[in-house]
């Protein structure tokens, strides 16, 4: 029986579906203005394996997962380019659903876009005004009103008065109080606008999520997801603004996945240390930047190395190892090996040991593999089929292994010099543990450093 942590409860509850047999998921999609990076691909990835799962268990699933494709960013970043804003977002949709499908993420069955749902967004606005839950500012935006919504807090575990004290004296005096956000804003002149009863205007972003998952799931739905840090405000505010509008319970589990970190923070665009998943394509395959998300538990932090990708990608390599030169047949999936395939998964999601019993398959099979043709067989088609639900493991064994070998391309000049300058830094400042991580990480990827007398490095390949 499947059990998800449910981040409204914080605890492990049995997934029981509104309606038997199905159940609606929705995720907090990207906000298009740049490529998506790895902290991106995780939750792609992440929410793929749970929709491919629930299928795997006989649900019939909506997953809708939401394009922000209007906010502040996007205006920002249109302007600098010169270029109107929708043949920005577009070019980053495009570029996001190719990453997708490098990611082998299936995509989901509805994508809305904020900027084609403004009659939904607007008729909850108006329900809201209309609930005595909105109000019209002085400045001509719509606020929602924290303080009529008793539940607000419950998901973040805030409670009113403990973020009311946080509250500087307000600065915006539009507002009634200063932990009202924003439901619609109103347009500065040049920026892009949509009509509205209360003028020309936009969106606000938590709006456009409670519009568009109310819009393709209805006011009820099972399963609701996205980074931890969208918990609050976001989450919080979708609940306060869906809640508000339509008197009915908004959603029964939250689920938030971890962040992708490099040196422990956060991997984002706005503190610029990202790596897209393009970059990362060129120098790892995709189906092993898949198993390297996998092998961390969805809401634990997975941090970003080169090193880890490495070690991915031996695991990987050896699953295949196993398979090489084995016809799975027509056998279906072993019996015993699925059930403690189904156990680690049904215990919210727990890829890294739905991985470990993929291993322990993989040992199985290298034993018989000379032994036992028919139990070989059975043991790669089990391999495979269960691989088929994390959506790896459905490459061809030997081109698998054969690729692997070109692919080693190792750093570009450019990387090693880069290195070898953060290492020469690194000495100045009397940093001699990271001089020294900095060689042992280059002679790993087999390059070699020649201090040279008197300052300087050469460096040579192995
Ligand atoms: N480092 C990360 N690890 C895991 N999930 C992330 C990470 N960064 C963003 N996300 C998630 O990706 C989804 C899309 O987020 P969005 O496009 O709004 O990016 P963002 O949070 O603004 O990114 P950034 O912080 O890089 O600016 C959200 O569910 C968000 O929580
Ligand atoms: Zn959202």
């Amino acid at each position: 029986m499947l059990k998800i942590y449910n981040t409204l409860t914080r605890q492990k509850e049995l997934f029981k579906p509104r309606l038997e047999g199905k159940a609606g998921l929705y995720v907090c999609g990207m906000t298009v203005y740049d490529y998506c990076h790895v902290g991106h691909a995780r939750v792609m990835v992440v929410f793929d394996v749970v929709a491919r799962y629930l299928r795997y268990l006989g649900y019939s699933l909506t997953y809708v997962r939401n394009v922000t494709d209007i906010d502040d960013k996007i205006i920002q970043r249109a302007r600098d380019n010169g270029e109107d804003f929708q043949s920005l977002t577009e070019r980053f949709i495009e570029a996001m659903h190719e990453d997708e499908r490098a990611l082998s993420v299936l995509p989901p069955d509805i994508e809305p876009k904020a900027t084609q749902s403004i009659p939904e967004i607007l008729a909850m606005i108006e329900k809201l005004i209309a609930n005595g839950i909105a109000y019209v500012g002085s400045n001509g935006d719509v606020f929602y009103s924290v303080s009529k919504f008793s539940n607000y807090g419950r998901l973040s575990g805030k409670n009113l008065a403990e973020l009311q004290a946080g509250e500087r004296v307000e600065i915006e005096q539009a507002k009634q109080d200063p932990l009202d956000f924003v439901l619609w804003k109103a347009a500065k002149p040049g920026e892009p606008a949509w009509e509205s009863p209360w003028g020309q205007g936009r969106p606000g972003w938590h709006i456009e999520c409670s519009a568009m998952s109310t819009g393709c799931l209805g006011n009820h739905f099972d399963i609701h997801g996205g980074g931890m840090d969208l918990q609050f405000p976001h989450h919080e505010n979708e609940i306060a603004q869906s809640e508000g509008a339509t008197g009915e319970k908004f959603v029964n589990y939250w689920m938030h996945n971890g962040f992708v970190r490099i040196n422990e923070e956060k991997m984002s665009k706005s503190l610029g240390n990202f790596f897209t998943v393009r970059e990362v394509l060129k120098r790892y395959r995709s189906e092993v930047v898949r198993f390297f998300i996998l092998t961390s538990h969805y809401r634990s932090p997975l941090n970003y190395s080169n090193e880890h990708l490495d070690e991915a990608a031996v695991a990987l390599t050896r699953l295949y190892t196993s398979l090489r030169g084995i016809d799975a047949g027509e056998f279906e999936v072993e019996a015993d090996y699925e059930a403690r395939f189904r156990e680690a998964m049904d215990d919210d999601f727990n890829t890294p040991v739905a991985l470990s019993v993929l291993f322990d398959m993989a040992r199985e099979l290298n034993k018989v593999k000379d032994s036992d043709k028919q139990r070989a067989s059975q043991l790669a088609a089990t391999i495979r089929g269960l691989g088929g639900v994390l959506g790896i493991l459905q490459d061809d064994a030997e081109r698998f292994l054969k690729e692997g070998d070109n692919q080693a391309e190792g750093l570009t000049a450019e990387q090693i010099e880069t290195l070898i300058q953060a290492r020469i830094d690194a000495k100045k400042n009397k940093n001699w543990a990271e001089a020294d991580k900095i060689r042992d990480q280059l002679k790993q990827q087999g390059v070699i450093l020649e201090d040279v007398p008197g300052g300087g490095t050469n460096w040579r390949r192995e």
